[in-house]
């Protein structure tokens, strides 16, 4: 469900009032330096806006949106000036071409990621004014591309020109299109997959395809920018697009602040207002300026300009801390529902629970074989243990089942159908949910933006009451314990047929453990759910386990009806040959 980020759009509406004045005071002023000036630094915020959006929200590296924005500006220039197309065509153009570029550059960031992918776009950055002069008979490199003036004003009647309202509302749209995006389940989907592939995979989440959708967005952006540039610069040439230029824009970025929806505005502010508006008489050092002051920002800032300034608003606003959620109480209140049928879902109650049968599966790493033609079964609606010494291979076995690790041999079938060929999201859409060592909370999205990630497309049931709980309850200061409910809450909202838990009782006190236990009772009551348990706490396994398999240097050395494997010589690896510990 898409909903409104109010801090973001709040956000934006400052940002919106900062650039509105500063286009708009020199425009209506009659000052044609100025107002020519602050309309660019508009343009350009277009851009780094959009720079801003891909590391925010998707995470990603790039210097690639100079070229971006260049290829736009480009292709509007040559298809007005050269070709004599109509000039809102044009526009449309260069958009297109920024599109295609964005989707070319987000090839590499299906394989690659963090500096690597920055590399990769960098070299974008170099590459594209070359190109531009190599095929100079084409862009007219040489000679640059002159095109009809659009001033904001004239600069000898002072009369004033509608192209800079124009351009203030789409630098504006651009600070509320972010705010929208951050709010909406895309937007939390780009988040989460940014944080963790991995367990966004389990989520149902593609990680490639929110991140090239997120460099499509941003290079529509810069597409957008470049294509009003042209025109309003009247003259493009290749030197206006220097590999500094794509820097530049990805470091209004850094010292802005990361995360922040008009950071960027106080970036572009600082590293090209200041050296290149201001300090005009230095033109000469403007470079030296440029590094200067980024490097004194971000070592007096880290985080960057904005965060500090909106930590001091929040103490000052000083809002009312939220009340601590009960989260082991949802998850009862939840399966209570599920089991007396009152849930919407058309889930029905037992018998939901998945078989699992793993047979002669082998990993290897590099030399290490992590699993050695493992095999097992865990009937459906049953809790299955998987026990053994650190590095015996039980992550290892569950990240094969729910789909992250490819074996080299072997089947996992769900009730009686093999998943081999099938990717973990397809394996997480068929039920198979995925709790971790380390839970994976997203620190930056809210508790209940977390939890709804877990919730199916197209689910009837109704979790208001758990939303009016969680919604803006920030998960960042969670301990451990309340990540794990956290987790294991966003599992049974994804009303799982088979659930996958690796150590969960790891770090929890005993009364945590005593409601970890009750709670998987009650999900595997109420849903029907298996459970397939990764854990060392032997007591824990006992209490709750129906069977359990005993793994040792990838090998299965017992596997059968936990009774029966507690008494099996297979425990002497695990505790020794004192049965008392067992
Ligand atoms: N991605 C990987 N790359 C290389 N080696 C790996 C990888 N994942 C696991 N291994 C190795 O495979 C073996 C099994 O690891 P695994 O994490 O499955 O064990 P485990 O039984 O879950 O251990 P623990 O109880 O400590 O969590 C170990 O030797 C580990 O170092």
């Amino acid at each position: 469900m898409d909903t409104l980020n109010t801090s973001a759009v709040r956000e934006s509406g400052v940002g919106a009032v900062i650039l509105a004045l500063a286009v708009l005071v020199p425009v209506l002023g009659g000052d044609p330096y100025w107002a020519y000036a602050l309309t660019i630094v508009a343009i350009y915020s277009i851009a780094s806006a959009s720079t801003n959006l891909l590391r925010a929200e998707s995470g990603q590296y790039t210097f690639g949106q100079g070229a971006i924005f260049g290829a736009a500006a480009y292709s509007t220039a040559l298809a007005t000036a050269t070709y004599g197309w109509n000039p809102v065509l044009a526009v449309l153009l260069g958009i297109a071409i920024a599109a295609v570029l964005g989707l070319l550059l987000a090839l590499p960031a299906l394989r690659v990621q963090g500096y690597y992918l920055g590399f990769v776009s960098l070299a974008a950055a170099v590459v594209f004014p070359q190109l531009l002069y190599g095929f100079s008979t084409f862009t007219h490199a040489v000679s640059g591309v002159p095109l009809t003036v659009v001033r904001p004003v004239d600069a000898h009647s002072g009369a004033f020109q509608p192209f800079s309202l124009i351009v203030l509302a789409l630098a504006i749209l651009a600070f509320f299109g972010h705010a929208v995006l951050r709010g909406s389940r895309l937007g939390r989907r780009m988040r989460a997959a940014a944080i963790s592939p991995e367990a966004a995979q389990t989520l149902r989440i593609r990680p490639g395809r929110v991140r090239v959708v997120a460099f499509v967005l941003a290079a529509v952006g810069a597409g957008v920018a470049g294509a009003l540039y042209a025109p309003y610069f009247s003259f493009v040439s290749p030197d206006a697009f220097p590999v500094s230029f794509s820097v530049l824009l990805y470091f209004t970025v850094v010292v802005g602040g990361d995360s922040t929806i008009i950071g960027p505005l106080f970036g572009l502010f600082v590293l090209y207002v200041v050296p290149n508006l201001l300090l005009t008489n230095f033109a000469d050092y403007r470079d030296l300026i440029y590094g200067v002051l980024a490097f004194v920002i971000m070592a007096l800032l880290p985080d960057g300009l904005l965060p500090p300034l909106k930590r001091l608003a929040a103490r000052v606003r000083k809002t009312a801390p939220k009340p601590a959620v009960d989260i082991p109480a949802m998850i009862e209140q939840l399966e209570r529902e599920r089991s007396e049928g009152t849930g919407l879902e058309g889930e029905g109650k037992a018998g939901r629970g998945l078989a699992l049968e793993v047979s002669g599966v082998t990993k290897r790493f590099g030399a290490v074989v992590a699993l050695d033609g493992v095999g097992f079964e865990a009937a459906a609606g049953r809790v299955h243990a998987l026990i053994g010494p650190n590095g015996c291979g039980k992550s290892t076995t569950l990240n094969v089942i729910s789909g992250l690790v490819r074996a080299d041999a072997g089947v996992v079938s769900l009730d009686g159908l093999s998943e081999n060929h099938h990717s973990a999201v397809e394996i997480a859409t068929a039920g198979v949910a995925r709790g971790f060592q380390t839970p994976r909370v997203f620190d930056s999205l809210d508790a209940w933006d977390n939890i709804e990630l877990g919730i199916r497309e197209g689910s009837d049931r109704d979790y208001g009451w758990i939303r009016d709980q969680l919604r803006g309850v920030a998960v960042a200061s969670f301990t451990h314990s309340e990540r794990r409910w956290l987790e294991l809450l966003r599992i049974c909202v994804s009303s799982p047929r088979l659930v996958l838990l690796d150590e969960p009782a790891a770090g929890l006190s005993l009364n945590e453990r005593r409601q970890l236990v009750s709670l998987i009772r009650s999900l595997v009551a109420a849903s029907g759910a298996t459970v397939v348990l990764v854990e060392h706490d032997l007591p824990l396994v006992w209490g709750i386990a129906d069977t359990v398999t005993v793994l040792a240097e990838g090998r299965v050395l017992t596997t059968g009806r936990a009774a029966e494997v507690r008494e099996s010589d297979s425990m002497d690896v695990i505790v020794g040959s004192g049965r008392a510990a067992r």
